[in-house]
Parts: C-alpha cells; sequence; structure tokens
C-alpha cells in the first residue's frame, strides 16, 4: 500500500496462530477428511483395516504404500518378533529413574537410548531407517509393558515369538495370554491409533527430521508432544474423569453434576474436541464398538453406561463430539492397563506413522521454518 508520500509501507504479515487451517506439505500417508469424516491410510479407509488387519500388516502399508505380500508380512514378523526383547542396558537405564517418573518420561528416555544402541546409529539412509522404524515398533511395547510392571512391583516377562505383536505386548505386560476380546479391542485401538497426518506430535518429527537430524530424535521429539494433554495425553485424562464420577448406580446424576461444575470453570473436557474434525472423529465407532465388546465380555457395563451417560450430558451443553481418545480411556482401563501407561500406548501405536512420516520428509526435505510476527518493543538502544 501506497502513503500520501509516496512510500510503500510494510504489510501486516497474516498470523496463523497455532497453523490452524495452513496446509504445511503434502503427505502421501494418511488422508484426514473432516468434510466426509474419514480416514484413509494410503487410501484404504481405517474402519476396514481395523476390521481385517493385524497391526503388522497396517505397519507395513504405512511405511510402504502397499499391503504386504504373504513372504513380505512373514519377513517383517520374524525380524520384529526376534527384535522384541529389551536391551539388558536400556532395562537397567529403567531402573535407574523414579518409580515415581511418568511413564510417558520414561518412554522419551527409553527412546533416546535405543537410538545410541541401535546397530545402525550414524546411517541415515532410507534402508537405515526402515530398519531403525521396525526395530523400534517392535521394542517399545517391552518398554511399556516392563514400565507397568515394574510400578507393580513385578518381575518382566519374556516376549513370545509365537503371538503376534498386539497380543504379545499384552502378554509381555500381563504374563498370560489375553482373551480374544481383549486382543481383538487392544489390536483395533493400535491401528486406529497408528497415524493422523500432521497432528502435532508427527509434525514434530517430521520438524525435527527437517533438520536432517536423526530418526530416535524425531521419535524421542514426538513422544514429549504426544505427552501433553490437548494431544495424547488426553486418554488418560478421560479415565481420570470416569474414576472421580465413578461408574455404578446413580452415575448418570453425578456425570451431569460433574460436567456443570466443569462447564461453570469453563474447563475443557478431556476426550471432546478436535482440531480437524467438526462433526466427529471418524474412529470413534470403530474403538466405540470395541469398548461395548470389552464391556460385555468382563461384566463391567457400568463402564459404558458411564460412557454414555457423560457423551449425553457434554451433548447437552456443547456440540463439541468425542475423539478417539474418549472411548479408548475406559477401554485401556478394562483391559486392565495402569491409567499412566494409556499414552505410552499410543506411542507404540503412533511410531508406525511418525517413522512413515519421517521417511517422508527425507526423502523430500525442506527446512521447515516458519515466519513470526515480531510483537515486542520496537528498537532501543543501551543507556550507556
Ligand atoms: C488423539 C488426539 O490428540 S485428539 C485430541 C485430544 N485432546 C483432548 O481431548 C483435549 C480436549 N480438547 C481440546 O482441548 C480441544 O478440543 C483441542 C485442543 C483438541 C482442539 O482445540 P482447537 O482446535 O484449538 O479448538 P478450540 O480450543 O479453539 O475450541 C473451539 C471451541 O470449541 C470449544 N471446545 C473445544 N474442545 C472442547 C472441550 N474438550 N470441551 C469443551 N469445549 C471445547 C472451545 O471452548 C471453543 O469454544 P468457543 O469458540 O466458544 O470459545
Ligand atoms: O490429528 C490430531 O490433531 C490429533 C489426533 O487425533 C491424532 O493425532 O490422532
Amino acid at each position: 500500500m501506497a502513503s500520501p508520500a509516496g512510500n510503500v509501507e510494510p504489510q501486516e504479515p497474516e498470523v496463523h496462530r497455532g497453523l490452524a487451517g495452513v496446509v504445511a506439505d503434502t503427505t502421501a500417508v494418511s488422508k484426514v477428511n473432516p468434510a466426509t469424516n474419514s480416514l484413509l491410510y494410503r487410501g484404504y479407509p481405517v474402519q476396514e483395516l481395523a476390521e481385517h488387519c493385524s497391526f503388522e500388516e497396517v505397519a507395513w502399508l504405512l511405511w510402504h504404500g502397499e499391503l504386504p505380500g504373504p513372504g513380505e508380512l512373514d519377513g517383517l514378523r520374524e525380524r520384529t518378533a526376534a527384535a522384541r526383547r529389551l536391551d539388558d542396558r536400556v532395562r537397567r537405564v529403567v531402573e535407574e529413574l523414579p518409580l515415581a517418573a511418568h511413564p510417558m518420561a520414561v518412554v522419551r528416555t527409553a527412546v533416546s537410548v535405543l537410538g545410541t544402541l541401535d546397530p545402525d546409529a550414524g546411517d541415515d539412509s532410507p534402508a537405515a531407517e526402515l530398519r531403525k522404524a521396525e526395530r523400534l515398533f517392535a521394542q517399545l511395547p517391552a518398554v511399556v509393558a516392563f514400565t507397568q510392571r515394574r510400578r507393580r512391583g513385578e518381575d518382566p516377562v519374556d516376549p513370545d515369538p509365537a503371538l503376534d505383536h498386539a497380543a504379545d505386548f499384552l502378554h509381555q505386560t500381563f504374563g498370560e495370554t489375553p482373551s480374544a476380546a481383549v486382543a481383538d479391542a487392544f489390536r483395533i485401538s493400535l491401528i486406529l491409533y497408528a497415524e493422523h497426518s500432521f497432528n502435532a506430535s508427527t509434525f514434530t518429527a517430521r520438524v525435527v527430521t527437517s533438520t536432517l537430524s536423526d530418526l530416535h530424535a524425531a521419535v524421542t521429539a514426538a513422544v514429549g508432544a504426544l505427552a501433553g494433554p490437548l494431544h495424547g495425553g488426553a486418554n488418560e485424562k478421560v479415565w481420570d474423569v470416569f474414576a472421580e464420577i465413578g461408574p455404578g448406580p446413580g452415575s448418570g446424576e453425578r456425570a451431569r453434576a460433574w460436567v456443570d461444575r466443569e462447564f461453570a470453570a469453563h474447563h475443557k473436557i478431556m476426550g471432546f474436541g478436535h482440531r480437524v474434525y467438526r462433526s466427529g472423529d471418524s474412529r470413534v465407532p470403530s474403538m466405540e464398538a470395541a469398548l461395548r465388546r470389552l464391556a460385555a465380555d468382563t461384566g463391567r457395563e457400568d463402564v459404558v453406561t458411564l460412557y454414555d451417560e457423560l457423551q449425553a450430558a457434554v451433548a447437552g451443553r456443547t456440540s463439541v463430539l468425542p475423539n478417539l481418545d474418549y472411548p479408548s480411556g475406559p477401554a485401556y482401563h478394562l483391559m486392565g492397563f495402569d491409567t499412566a501407561l494409556f499414552t505410552p500406548i499410543f506411542v507404540a501405536a503412533r511410531v508406525v506413522g511418525w517413522t512413515a512420516h519421517v521417511r517422508e520428509q527425507r526423502a523430500a526435505n525442506s527446512l521447515i521454518r516458519p515466519l513470526s510476527a515480531y510483537s515486542g518493543p520496537a528498537e532501543r538502544h543501551l543507556d550507556r
């Protein structure tokens, strides 16, 4: 714009706080479409994958772009089953950490340590990054399981290579083969959590990769981003709310009173709302159905009753709808996990999406470095 004197005035830059609505790059890994309320992994609806696939098949799909052939799937299963056992050096580091440390801090530390021990450390070629991604995928269940068992004063359980990834995750955590209902609900949750385009933690992983830093650095940073309650940390908070209200007789009345208090205090309700979805999270129906089967299997109908009552009470106050963390929190509780382990499970699932994005970012890299609009004092000078 020209001033009366004819000088060109600097334009105020347009600021997009929280990068809301900004398209930062392209991705072929997944498509979140709020208009059709759909989520596609490499073109496949996530609901179909959750119904028909193992977590290993979905991991291969996200990393490679196509579902694995039989030989490819067998190879992935053999390699990852052989890599599941936690390195004693990682175990010792974890044992040095305070028992009171949050499991997300433990997992973040373990990923960083695993990076120093990885046989491909220092090699950022696509083949080496794929091997690192497979190893992290294989090792994270042992980190999560060991963390829960340590908190409970229990000895670690060795992995069972005869079990698939999801079932062995539960076996390493609880020391027994899970029931079909528990194994199925857990597998579904891992698939639904595996990937979600440029969410905050994935974007963090891409920012780190864009400096040409290594895969374990990107995943360590992503774990930090996921931990917050506005992102992955919400699944723990959801169960905290269920525990505070208390499932069982009279829970509807208690849920309504709780929601009234939260809205009066202008608090956000954990497990509700989403930056991208406006008419519901595409993953909720699959996870909610798994939660209902799990509640029937474990005789905990009181939990789904509260699930429905709390959702109805929130719907009476706002049009904001549940996100995936809303059904996942109670589902992980019914599976027997400690609440503080819910977000680490999310890590063990999302590591697939993060590493798929790390590979994509590195393959066509551009340093991620946005601009800022300065809002501090005008230029001034020292008075000396
Ligand atoms: C797997 C995941 O990471 S899914 C997200 C998990 N996080 C949560 O469940 C935490 C609770 N939810 C939230 O805090 C938010 O919905 C977020 C952070 C997820 C998204 O936030 P944003 O896109 O920035 O939306 P924003 O916070 O601006 O909310 C828009 C409006 O909806 C309301 N709103 C959004 N979420 C909630 C909520 N959980 N409870 C009550 N009101 C809400 C806001 O108050 C705001 O209302 P207003 O326009 O009248 O002021
Ligand atoms: O996409 C987001 O912003 C958050 C989310 O649902 C996810 O990461 O799964």
